[in-house]
């Protein structure tokens, strides 16, 4: 038996089911490429759902992890650390907001910026106390955790999990009239992905981002940028919302944010926003950690230095140039900005996925029907030439 069907049926043996993976083992990662126990070699597509955005092991950034590693790795928010102070200035300025709050997981970042939106309702807009709404859009995946699943749409990511958190909107994905009708004098925010991922790298229509921030600025409403997957180069841009120029009033940023090597993630906001925790009313055991906070200025300077979000504008462009080329029945549309792409089927995408891994891609289906392709945003023209030689060859 070779050592990938060992690990998965250990994997399988003793772990909670709540994923279906593909049936590959990663154990060595570099760059864009991940291997196997056999030492078969993949192109990463997905990077780890825009995680990975500077690649696997970026040299800039493990060097970051491994110096902080011998100097102090937490500290608690008990007391400062030498690191924190120079991030939240390093993402005050990537942003031009004034003020962050770390957090560890996207969801636990969701779950903050609904706080604050909550809390900036009662304190700052005058809502009567626990009357606070929030707006969100079908199709949203804002995370796992309570708040987070409250605000979707997919039954099954609530079944089961009730009772949920009351006092939430949801309206069509691009409907600006829908944001329009939902809000009302306790609207507290409008969350929203500039662009959604789990939906199938939905695009709004030109326009929608700056019209809902005028509405929400007329309405004095929140408009929170769930930046967590769309941010940081992804789309073609630092974050979805430039496509638009527009600066929401809250990002929430996660993922690359760490650049694949550790979870960090944060609300950026103004101090009339964020001002409105004090202490103790909101906090994390590893919020802030100096080792996270490390890691993740690398994870910002490598985004920088290598001009990623250009690269990604640049290579997203060839890349769906040549998959326009692919003529199959089987493909019913070709979206996405820069390196986030959405390739939706007439059919399950369940299969062409596996076919691909055969072919040493790996990618994933997401919506059943679409298969997203994510790379690193470091790629170069010749691997994306390799990676669509192998998509054309399935189709
Ligand atoms: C837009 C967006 N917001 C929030 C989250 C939650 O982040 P965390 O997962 O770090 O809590 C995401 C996460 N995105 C995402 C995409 C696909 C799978 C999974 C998964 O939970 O395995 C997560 C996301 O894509």
């Amino acid at each position: 038996m070779t050592e990938t069907k060992q690990v998965i049926e250990q994997t399988e043996k003793y772990g909670a089911n709540n994923y279906h993976p593909l049936p590959i083992v990663v154990t060595r990662a570099e760059g864009i490429w991940v291997y196997d126990p056999e030492g078969n070699r993949y192109m990463d597509m997905l990077s780890a759902y825009s995680a990975v955005n500077q690649g696997h092991r970026h040299p800039k950034i493990i060097q970051a992890l491994k110096d902080q590693a011998d100097k102090v790795t937490l500290t608690s928010r008990a007391f400062h650390n030498d690191q924190l102070g120079p991030w939240y200035e390093k993402v005050a300025n990537l942003t031009g907001k004034d003020m962050v709050l770390p957090m560890n997981t996207g969801a636990e970042a969701v779950e903050t910026a609904l706080k604050a939106a909550r809390r900036w309702a009662y304190d700052v807009k005058g809502v009567a106390d626990n009357q606070a709404e929030i707006i969100a859009c079908v199709g949203n995946f804002h995370g796992r955790t309570m708040g987070a699943v409250s605000l979707s749409s997919d039954a099954e990511y609530k079944r089961g999990f009730g009772p949920l958190l009351p006092g939430i909107r949801l309206i069509p994905y691009g409907d600006i009239e829908a944001l329009k009708n939902a809000i009302t004098p306790n609207t507290a925010a409008f969350l929203v992905e500039p662009i959604q991922g789990e939906a199938g790298i939905i695009i709004p229509p030109d326009g929608y981002l700056k019209e809902a921030s005028v509405v929400c600025k007329e309405q004095n409403v929140l408009f929170i940028a769930d930046e967590i997957q769309s941010g940081l180069g992804r789309s073609g841009k630092l974050f979805a919302c430039d496509w638009e120029a527009v600066v929401p009033d809250v990002y929430i940023l996660g993922k690359a944010l760490g650049g694949g090597v550790f979870p960090i993630s944060c609300v950026v906001a103004n101090a009339d926003v964020l001002g409105v925790f004090n202490p103790g009313s909101h906090g994390s055991t590893f919020g802030g950690n100096p080792l996270a906070c490390s890691v993740s200025m690398a994870a910002l300077d490598v985004l920088i230095e290598e001009d990623l979000a250009n690269r990604s504008f640049q290579l997203g462009q060839y890349f769906m140039d040549k998959l326009f080329t692919i003529q199959s029945p089987k493909i019913k549309e070709i979206r996405g900005r820069g390196l986030f792409v959405g390739v939706e089927l007439t059919e399950p995408a369940r299969d062409y996925c596996e076919k691909l891994k055969e072919l040493g891609l790996l990618c994933k289906e997401t919506h059943e029907n679409v298969i997203r392709f994510a790379p690193p945003l470091i790629i170069t023209e010749a691997e994306l030439d390799w990676a669509f030689e192998r998509i054309a060859t399935i189709f």
